[in-house]
């Protein structure tokens, strides 16, 4: 009986040990319910995801599934061409989802150029990093009208008198960039990467070219120094806030720098100009074509907002003219028989004279190179693609809408590299650049290296002269071997396409006889 009664009392509430459990059990059951609660939530919220991708997609070639949340983030942090070809050939449309960012590629010609071509269905979409470093007033996030009219008073800034006056610039600076190149070979006799002094190169004539001397020898010197920070921020997906030690943190900070130089160049620009000095540079051009009492359109830009348009010159021309550069060193380092044509050209032009200065009318004697620059791009194009936003849904086919706010995606690679308007496309041939009736000038459509529509490249004629003279230039200074190596032709993707192991160049003097 005891032992009953004392085996009856721990089962009752006697037991203090026992009492105490009984109260966390009934905590136990709600946290239960919680728990099971969130579970059913977060099992619906992960439903709802895939039912939204799959109800998006529809029939777009894609995964079935999306990675629940971060998507194709992964794939998206160490791009390569690889993955992308991958994508492109799946569909002339194909879907993707990147942190429930619903994207839509578009590989074909047909869709890539309607992308571009339909600026009421859809906008240029930076990463979004891009607007922190640039700044979000900045003329290139204007859209529709207002983008339009604020363009067109920029292209005072390219007209031909303007491009004959950049030409001596970037004459000078090339020459003085391949002259140091060729003393650096010198010390070690070894092949170096050109990957960074190519940039280094470019970044100088762009400072000289849009800022001329109203920029000091030592501000040039630290934008070109701090510019790689923005580079390395232009990643598809950053950390979101720009805390300090990150990329964002630091591009901000080189943007900090180049603005304040920027804005003074513009005020000593406006000085010079008002004192009657000629032009001699890109800002000074402006100031100039302002003034003029012909001129039609807004006439007052503060120093800041002028900064502002040289900076986002400097931000789209940086990363992509690096790249075209390199890749236009490699090429022709990698096809003699299109090198030994070139000399001959240049011998040719020059005759004999190798100091002359190039200007734009001994450019355009040299249709073989300018073919070699075209076809160095279609093979290996800077820029694989540009994102853009559908600002609403987007019929892009009878079947198929991009639903309104998703990424839209126009990709170049497909369109340069069509066997039908380039046969055998993956070969290097500038020769097909030289016949006008040749599928290649005939189908100018497929050429989307600048883009096209609204927001083609505006400095096409810029970027395509100055390849063509550096690559003059350095043809009449130095010979350069390229040092293949495992990585050569791998494309690494920062911003835009280089070669994974810097592009290594060994350089030697060329002696003319
Ligand atoms: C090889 C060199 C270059 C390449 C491959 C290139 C390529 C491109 C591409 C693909 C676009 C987007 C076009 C579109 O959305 O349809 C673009 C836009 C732009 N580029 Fe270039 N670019 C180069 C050099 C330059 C240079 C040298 C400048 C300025 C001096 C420049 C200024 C711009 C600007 C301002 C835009 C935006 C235009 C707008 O939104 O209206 N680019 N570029």
């Amino acid at each position: 009986m005891d032992r009953l009664t004392s085996a009856k009392i721990p089962a009752s509430t006697a037991n203090p040990s026992l009492y105490s459990f009984a109260v966390p059990s009934v905590a136990y059951g709600k946290s239960a319910t919680w728990f099971y609660t969130t579970i059913a939530i977060v099992i619906a919220l992960l439903v709802l995801e895939q039912s939204i991708y799959r109800y998006k997609k529809r029939h777009l070639p894609s995964d079935k599934w999306t990675i629940p949340l971060i998507g194709k983030f992964a794939d998206s942090m160490s791009p390569s061409m690889e993955s992308y070809k991958k994508q492109w050939n799946s569909g002339a449309l194909s879907a993707v989802s990147v942190f429930n960012i619903f994207i839509v590629m578009a590989s074909s010609n047909e869709y890539a150029r309607k992308i571009l071509n339909s600026p009421s269905y859809a906008e240029p979409a930076l990463v979004h990093s891009g607007k922190q470093i640039l700044l979000s007033e900045n003329w290139v996030f204007l859209t529709g009208k207002d983008h339009v009219e604020y363009r067109r008073g920029l292209n005072a800034l390219f007209t031909r008198k303007a491009l004959g006056i950049y030409v001596a610039i970037q004459e000078t600076i090339t020459r003085k960039h391949l002259k140091n190149w060729l003393a650096e070979a010198a010390k070690t006799g070894a092949a170096q990467p050109i990957m960074m002094t190519a940039r280094a190169m470019n970044m100088d004539t762009s400072l000289r070219v849009f800022c001329g001397n109203h920029l000091p020898e030592h501000a040039a010197r630290e934008i070109n120094e701090k510019y790689w920070a923005i580079t390395q921020a232009l990643e598809l997906v950053n950390f979101p806030l720009a805390l300090p030690g990150t990329k964002v943190y630091k591009a901000i900070q080189a943007r900090k720098v180049a603005l304040r130089w920027l804005e003074l160049a513009a005020h000593n620009s406006k000085i010079a100009m008002a004192n009657g000095a000629e032009p001699e540079c890109m800002l000074d051009e402006w100031v100039q074509s302002l003034a003029d009492p012909t001129y039609k359109g807004r006439k007052e830009f503060s120093d800041l907002e002028m900064a502002m348009v040289v900076f986002s010159f400097l931000f789209a021309s940086q990363d992509a003219m690096s790249s075209g550069l390199i890749y236009g060193f490699q090429h022709l380092a990698d096809h003699p028989e299109v090198m030994a044509k070139v000399k001959e050209e240049q011998e040719r032009v020059r005759q004999g004279d190798y100091e002359r200065p190039l200007s734009l009318e001994t450019l355009a004697q040299m249709p073989y190179l300018q073919a070699v620059v075209k076809e160095s791009m279609r093979v290996q194009p800077p820029v694989l693609m540009v994102p853009y936003k559908a600002t609403k849904a987007f019929p892009i086919t009878d079947d198929y809408t991009v639903p309104a706010n998703s990424m839209v995606i126009p990709s170049f690679y497909n369109s340069l590299h069509d066997s039908s308007v380039y046969p055998d496309p993956e070969s290097f041939t500038p020769e097909r650049w030289l016949d006008p009736q040749g599928p290649a000038n005939s189908n100018p459509k497929n050429y989307l290296v600048f883009g096209s529509g609204p927001h083609r490249c505006i400095g096409l004629e810029y970027a395509t002269m100055n390849m063509t003279l550096v690559l003059a230039t350095a043809c009449a200074m130095m010979n350069w071997e390229h040092e293949v190596t495992p990585l050569s032709n791998t494309v690494e993707i920062i911003a835009t396409c280089f070669p994974k192991d810097g592009c290594r160049l060994k350089l030697t003097p060329r002696a003319h006889s």
